[in-house]
This record gives C-alpha cells, sequence and structure tokens, in this order.
C-alpha cells in the first residue's frame, strides 16, 4: 500500500470511530469552558473555534463560556492596578469590576464571537445581565471564615456566586441555530455587576441545561497529582484529600468543585481538558482519546 493510501485509510478509521460518538451525541447539550492557552494561541483559538462548529454541524448543542483572567490582568496592569487572588477567585473592587466588566463582557466575548463566525459558524455574545442570564450574589466564604475575627476576614469585594440561571435566553439561541458564547458577569437584585469565575459559570449553565457533558479547558494536562501525574476517576473523599494536603489550589479549585457539582447534579461527565492540544474538544468527543481527567457518577463514592 502506498503511503497516500496508507494515509487516506487512517483518515477513514479515523472519521469511522467517530460515527458512534455523533450517533449517541446527537440533540446533546455540551458546555464548553474556553479558557486557558488555548484562549491566547491564534492557531490553538481557531482550532477550538472550529471543533466547536463542527459539534454544531452534526447535530450537537455546543455552548461556550469563556473565561479572560489573563486579559483582564493584562488592563489592570496597564492601569497600574494591583490583582489579587484569594483561593483562585480575583479579589474585585468597584474599579476592578469595571475593568472586569469592559473586557470579559466587550474584548474577549466578541473576540470569540467573530473567532467562530469567521471560521463559518453562526455564534451571538451574551453576558450574564442580557436576559438575567446569570442571577447572582455575592459570595459567601463561611467555610474560610470561620474561626476568624472580623479583621482577618478579606472581603473580595463584586465577586459573585451563581444564585440561579434563566435559561431563556440560551434556549432561545440554540432554537435558532445559534452557539451561544457567555462571559460569566451575573447580576445582582439591585442590578450590581458581579465577577464570577467561569468554571463555576460554566458548571451551573451545565446542571440547569441538564447538558451531556462539561468540558473546562485549561492550561494543565489535568487534574494532577504531586508528581505531575494526571488523575483520572477519583473519589470525592481522594479530591477532598487533595485540597487538605495542598495537592490542589489556586485556579484548580473551582474547577474541581463545579465539576464535581455539575455530575452531583447529573451533568452525565464532566472533564477537565488539555487546551494547549489542539482540538482537543474534538478529540475528547469524537474519539475514544480522552484527554485530560474524567468526572462522571461514579466519582461519590
Ligand atoms: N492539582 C493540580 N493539578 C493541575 N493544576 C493545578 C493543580 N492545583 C493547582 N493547579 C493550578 O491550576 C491552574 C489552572 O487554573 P487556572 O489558571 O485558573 O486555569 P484557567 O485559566 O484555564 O481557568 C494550573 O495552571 C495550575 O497552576
Ligand atoms: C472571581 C474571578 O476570579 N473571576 C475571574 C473571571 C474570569 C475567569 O474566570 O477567567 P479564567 O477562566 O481565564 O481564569 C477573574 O476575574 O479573573
Amino acid at each position: 500500500m502506498s503511503l497516500d493510501q496508507k494515509s487516506a485509510l487512517r483518515v477513514a478509521q479515523v472519521l469511522n470511530e467517530a460515527l458512534p460518538y455523533i450517533q449517541r451525541f446527537i440533540g446533546k447539550t455540551v458546555v464548553v469552558k474556553f479558557g486557558g492557552n488555548a484562549m491566547v494561541d491564534k492557531a490553538l483559538q481557531n482550532s477550538f473555534a472550529r471543533d466547536v462548529i463542527l459539534m454544531k454541524l452534526v447535530g450537537m448543542n455546543p455552548v461556550v463560556v469563556h473565561g479572560g483572567g489573563p486579559q483582564i490582568g493584562d488592563l489592570l496592569e496597564k492601569l497600574s492596578i494591583e490583582s489579587r487572588f484569594v483561593d483562585g477567585m480575583r479579589v474585585t473592587d468597584s474599579e476592578t469590576m469595571d475593568v472586569v466588566e469592559m473586557v470579559l463582557g466587550g474584548t474577549v466575548n466578541k473576540q470569540i464571537v467573530n473567532l467562530i463566525n469567521s471560521n463559518g459558524g453562526r455564534a451571538v455574545g451574551v453576558t450574564g445581565k442580557d436576559g438575567l442570564l446569570i442571577r447572582a450574589r455575592k459570595l459567601r466564604r463561611k467555610e474560610d471564615t470561620a474561626g476568624l475575627h472580623a479583621s482577618e476576614i478579606i472581603d473580595i469585594g463584586h465577586v459573585g456566586e451563581v444564585e440561579s440561571i434563566d435559561t431563556g435566553v440560551i434556549d432561545m439561541l440554540i432554537n435558532s441555530d445559534f452557539i451561544p458564547v457567555i462571559a460569566p458577569i451575573g447580576v445582582g437584585e439591585d442590578g450590581a455587576s458581579y465577577n464570577i469565575n467561569a468554571d463555576l459559570v460554566a458548571g451551573k449553565i451545565a446542571e440547569y441545561l441538564k447538558a451531556e457533558k462539561l468540558m473546562l479547558l485549561t492550561n494543565v494536562a489535568g487534574l494532577q497529582d504531586k508528581n505531575g501525574e494526571v488523575l483520572t476517576g477519583l473519589s470525592t473523599l481522594e479530591v477532598d484529600g487533595l485540597i487538605a494536603d495542598g495537592t490542589i489550589y489556586g485556579g484548580m479549585l473551582p474547577k474541581i468543585a463545579c465539576a464535581l457539582d455539575a455530575v452531583k447534579a447529573g451533568v452525565n461527565s464532566a472533564h477537565i481538558i488539555d487546551g494547549r492540544v489542539p482540538h482537543a474538544v474534538l478529540l475528547e468527543i469524537f474519539t475514544d482519546t480522552g484527554v485530560g481527567t474524567l468526572i462522571t457518577n461514579s466519582n461519590f463514592e
């Protein structure tokens, strides 16, 4: 067999491998959190956009929720405003909130919409304020503050948690064949803006949409142990242990928490995947090659 025939056969095999996945996931909703390196590298951005478009074209309903922490950090630096994080959450005073809303709801959201549209898809970008999509309240940090004196409690300002999701806007976009692209800004009872960690928003949206999958793209190979080995199929108890001994820290804390919560609430599987791998989304959905950490119901032991 010539080399060309061989590679043609390989392509056919890969397409054939995708068939059962396409059949299984047709009509299903998949929430993808776009973040990490995949968001800043041009080639990776395009491969992500094309993966999402392909999902849509084969009958799935992809919903994109995006982060933008590095982009917020860049603008804050230019404005000489200090970035500070507590447990992976950005301390957000009013000035910082304005920048967060500008960057996430403006620049980043429209860049992603443009990316998908210029690759031949049809995307519409919204923040959690549009159609009251994300109702938020100030993040309560009970666990962290227990036992601390008032002077020791850090007020992380306009950082929110999701109170509820109104899926109306998302359903409308999906039903009109658009790919929703959602910025993680929530709105409080009084109309105030809240800065919410994008992983937490993606997890809640997956829950409310009763999604088949939640995929969290990041800039590591998955959840790793102390030696950098990728962990998968952990029990909640093991996860608690890894948090207690400091193996899981910073930005991985909200990621793992929302993945566990989403699956507990009925999402079939959550995946923390390596967004540095070109077409990571495609590989995860349409092939037998898993890339990263898989969390399913069997994790609750
Ligand atoms: N156990 C762990 N395994 C992998 N990454 C971890 C772990 N604990 C903490 N991290 C950190 O979490 C980061 C991912 O979170 P974050 O930077 O918020 O990603 P993103 O921008 O993709 O949301 C990793 O780059 C790594 O520094
Ligand atoms: C409260 C909080 O930390 N919000 C995040 C929102 C963006 C985000 O989550 O971006 P990544 O996914 O790229 O980290 C922030 O201000 O950076």
